[in-house]
C-alpha cells in the first residue's frame, strides 16, 4: 500500500507525523519519532526566540475522550531546534516557530532565512495559551499584514498552523487571506482554545494556568478537525497542501481526514496517551480499511468525500 504524501516536493513515505507540542520538545524525543518506521516526518515543539519554562503545572490533563492543556509554550528556544533540523535526517522535518508577537514572528523567520536550513517551516499562528496574547489567526487583517511582511523576505518553504474556525464565513475569510501567499501547507487544527474541565468530586478545575482554561485535543475535537480540513481543502489553492491534525484515535479517523483532503495526518493527544506504538496500530487499522475497499494508495480516495 502507498501511504505517502508530499509537501513542497518533499516526499513523506508515510503519512504520519506528531502534532507539534507532543513528544517533540527534546532532541531525544525527536529522534524517537524519526527512528520509528511508521512515522513519516516530524514537527518540532513551536520554538520561541528564547528558551521558555512555560506555565506552572498542572498544565496538562488527560480526559476520557481527549485532553486539555495550557502548557504556555515551554521550549528550549530557537537555537536548539534550528541546530537539530539543520542536521541531515532520513525523513522530512518541519521546524515549528511561534513568536510572542508579530515582531517576534518576523525575527524568527529572518533567522531561518539567514540559516542554512532548507527544510519545511511552520509558523504557529494559533497558540491559545500564552497569557495575554491573542491567537493571531483569528485576526484576519493582522494575519494578512504579517504574511505580507514575511513573504517580502522569506524565500524558503513556509506553512502555517491554524486554530479551528467555527463559521463558514470565517473559513472564507482566512482562505481569502492565505490564498494570496505561496504557502506550502496549512496545518489544521490546533487545539480548540479555552475549554474548561470541571472535576465535580473536588469541585475544582484540573489545570493551574488561566483559572483552568486550556486548549482541547483528542477524540472530542475530531468533528471540528474534519470540518476545518474539508472547508479549507474546498477553499485553498491546490498548491497549498493540508496537514490534518485533531481527534485522530483510530484508522477510520485517519481515513476520514484523508477523505476530507488531508495530504498527511498528525497525531497529538493519542500519541501522548498511547506512545509511539499508536503509529503501528493506526497503520494497521488504516491499511485494513483501504484493503477492504480495494484502495492501493491514499490518492485513490484523498479529498473524495461524498455529499448527499
Ligand atoms: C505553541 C503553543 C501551544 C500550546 C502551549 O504550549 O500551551 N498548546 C497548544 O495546544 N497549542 C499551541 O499552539
Amino acid at each position: 500500500l502507498d501511504l505517502s504524501g508530499q509537501i513542497n516536493g518533499q516526499q513523506f513515505e508515510h503519512l504520519f507525523l506528531n502534532a507539534s507540542g507532543v513528544h517533540c520538545q527534546s532532541t531525544t524525543e525527536l529522534d524517537d519519532l524519526l527512528n520509528h518506521p511508521a512515522v513519516g516526518g516530524i514537527v518540532t515543539k513551536s520554538a520561541t526566540l528564547e528558551k521558555r519554562d512555560g506555565n506552572p503545572a498542572p498544565r496538562y490533563y488527560e480526559l476520557a475522550d481527549g485532553s486539555i492543556n495550557s502548557m504556555g509554550l515551554p521550549n528550549f528556544g530557537y537555537d536548539y531546534y534550528i541546530d537539530y533540523v539543520k542536521q541531515s535526517h532520513a525523513k522530512p522535518t518541519i521546524l515549528s516557530v511561534a513568536g510572542l508577537s508579530a515582531a517576534d514572528d518576523v525575527q524568527l523567520l529572518h533567522q531561518i532565512q539567514a540559516s542554512d536550513y532548507a527544510g519545511l517551516t511552520e509558523l504557529n499562528l494559533s497558540c491559545p495559551n500564552v497569557i495575554g496574547k491573542p491567537q493571531m489567526a483569528y485576526d484576519y487583517a493582522g494575519t494578512e499584514a504579517l504574511l505580507k511582511e514575511i513573504f517580502a523576505f522569506f524565500k524558503k518553504p513556509l506553512g502555517v498552523k491554524l486554530p479551528p474556525y467555527f463559521d463558514l464565513v470565517h473559513f472564507d475569510q482566512i482562505a481569502a487571506v492565505l490564498n494570496q501567499f505561496p504557502l506550502t501547507h496549512v496545518n489544521t487544527i490546533n487545539s480548540v482554545g479555552n475549554g474548561l474541565w470541571v472535576d465535580v468530586a473536588s469541585e475544582s478545575v484540573v489545570i493551574k494556568p488561566k483559572g483552568g482554561f486550556g486548549g482541547l485535543g483528542g477524540r472530542m475535537v475530531l468533528l471540528t478537525a474534519l470540518a476545518n480540513v474539508r472547508a479549507l481543502r474546498q477553499r485553498l489553492n491546490d498548491s497549498i497542501k493540508i496537514i490534518g491534525t485533531g481527534g485522530v484515535k483510530t484508522g477510520a479517523d485517519v481515513f476520514a481526514h484523508i477523505l476530507c483532503g488531508a495530504e498527511l495526518v498528525s497525531v497529538g493527544t493519542q500519541l501522548q496517551v498511547e506512545g509511539l506504538s499508536v503509529y503501528d496500530r493506526l497503520t494497521t487499522e488504516l491499511s485494513r480499511i483501504m484493503a477492504d475497499k480495494g484502495y492501493h494508495s491514499l490518492s485513490d480516495f484523498r479529498g473524495k468525500l461524498k455529499t448527499i
